[in-house]
């Protein structure tokens, strides 16, 4: 009897005190408080450093926090050069893993042995917000480069969220639209063992260090199946068109068998505890920029595929509509996932080095039989035969 548990799919690989997902009660807790509360009071830099140290930050905490993201926020003009090499339309999501590869290799020059990786919980907690500060300015630049405008400065008078619209757009964005995009990036920050944040904790297993586990995360991350459906959600959006469209496009859709992009969950069957605080921001959205066929478009569609189907919509769903009224180019949605995730990988990075147990489960064979080489032609030599069949006799 196969005891295979396709895709862990159940499988429970460790403890955590970071996050509790709890399907049954619909709730997500960071480090005990509901999700909804965090975003619903704190910037998007408390909830950082409660991911990391376990407590929301006392007043001193934040403000010494503060001033090291906002003095490590500026575009590194390392990072520029290696980002204008890459070309204009690779995917954004390659910039990112790319910049971090960089960082990291920079930051790292001169640890020499590879038993000197991982380092120290301080060098962790001072790698995390490095990434943390300087991903906002990686994110606009991706986007500004692909429309030939020069990058931003960071401003160092403003909020995270405040900053981040500010370096990508080049103005001041409406209060309504930072405290979306905050709530977002909160709602983004943290998800227990998801795809990514498991693949960075198998890097830290091995003892590598917390920029090498941060580049792969950003490549599970990629995946449509993961944090890349918050873009394929919008090119869904702009398949269908209008609202009056979903019928006849599902009907297609789910003809060839096509997943809904943004919509299903591996934990929560039904519904994501975060969407509805997500809808509250896209609501509020549409109300600021007056685009009220977004919400008909995004209605339409839900009710209609859980009439159907019966399977509800996760983050991703009200984030793309969200990104694309904010602003931001479709194929920037899943690198703003990564400014955000980067504060919950590293907290889980921290968690895993200090109780480490190599990960590595086994898999049952279901191969070739036992053979050997004695009977082996190499294709050459077969071709070689075929050619001259005289010789095969
Ligand atoms: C932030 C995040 O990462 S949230 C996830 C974002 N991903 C997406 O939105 C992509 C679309 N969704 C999906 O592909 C899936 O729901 C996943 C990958 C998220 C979860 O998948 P799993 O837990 O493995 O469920 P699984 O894929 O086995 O689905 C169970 C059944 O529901 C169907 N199903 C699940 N999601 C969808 C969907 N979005 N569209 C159509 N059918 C779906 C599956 O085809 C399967 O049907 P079957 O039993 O007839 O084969
Ligand atoms: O938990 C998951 O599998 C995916 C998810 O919602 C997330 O990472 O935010």
């Amino acid at each position: 009897m196969s005891d295979v548990k396709k895709g862990l799919a159940g499988v429970v690989a460790d403890v955590t005190a970071v996050s509790k997902v709890d399907p049954e009660t619909n709730t997500l807790l960071y480090r005990g408080y509901p999700v909804q509360e965090l975003a619903a009071t704190q910037p998007f830099e408390s909830v950082a450093y409660l991911l990391w140290h376990g407590e929301l930050p006392a007043a001193g905490q934040l403000d010494e926090q503060r001033a090291a993201e906002r003095a490590q926020r500026a575009l590194d003009p390392d990072v520029r050069t290696l980002l204008d090499m890459l070309p204009l339309d690779a995917h954004p999501m390659d910039d990112v893993r790319t910049a971090v590869s960089l960082l990291g290799a920079r930051e790292l020059a001169g640890t020499g042995s590879v038993l000197d990786a991982s380092g120290s919980v301080e060098d962790n907690l001072r790698r995390s917000l490095t990434l943390f500060a300087a991903l906002p300015a990686i994110v606009a630049y991706g986007q500004r480069r692909r429309r030939g405008l020069e990058p931003v400065p960071a401003r160092d008078d403003l909020d995270y969220a405040a900053n981040f619209l500010w370096m990508t757009f080049g103005e001041e964005s409406d209060p309504v639209v930072v405290d979306a995009f905050n709530r977002s990036m909160i709602l983004y920050a943290e998800h227990s063992f998801n795809a990514s944040t498991f693949t960075a904790r198998v890097v830290t297993s091995t003892l590598s260090d917390l920029y090498s586990a941060v580049v792969a995360a950003i490549g599970a991350l990629k995946g449509p199946l993961h944090g890349g459906a918050n873009e394929a959600v919008m090119r869904v959006f702009d398949e269908i068109g209008d609202a009056s469209q979903v019928p006849a496009w599902l009907d297609t859709a789910l003809a060839q068998k096509r997943k809904i992009m943004g919509f299903g969950h591996r934990v929560y069957k039904r519904g994501d505890s975060r969407v509805p605080t997500m809808k509250t921001a896209l609501d509020s959205l549409v109300a600021h920029y007056d685009r009220p066929d977004v919400l008909e478009l995004y209605s339409a569609l839900e009710s209609e595929f859980v009439a159907r189907k019966g399977i509800y919509p996760n983050l991703d769903y009200p984030s793309g509509p969200a990104y694309n009224l904010i602003g931001f180019d479709t194929a920037t949605f899943t690198p703003l996932f990564v400014a955000a995730r980067v504060t919950g990988w590293t907290a889980h990075i921290l968690e895993q080095a200090a109780s480490n147990a190599l990960i590595r489960p086994m898999s049952q064979y279901d191969g070739a039989a036992e053979r050997h080489v004695d009977g082996y032609v190499p294709l050459a030599d077969e071709l070689a035969i075929a050619e001259r069949p005289e010789e095969a006799e």
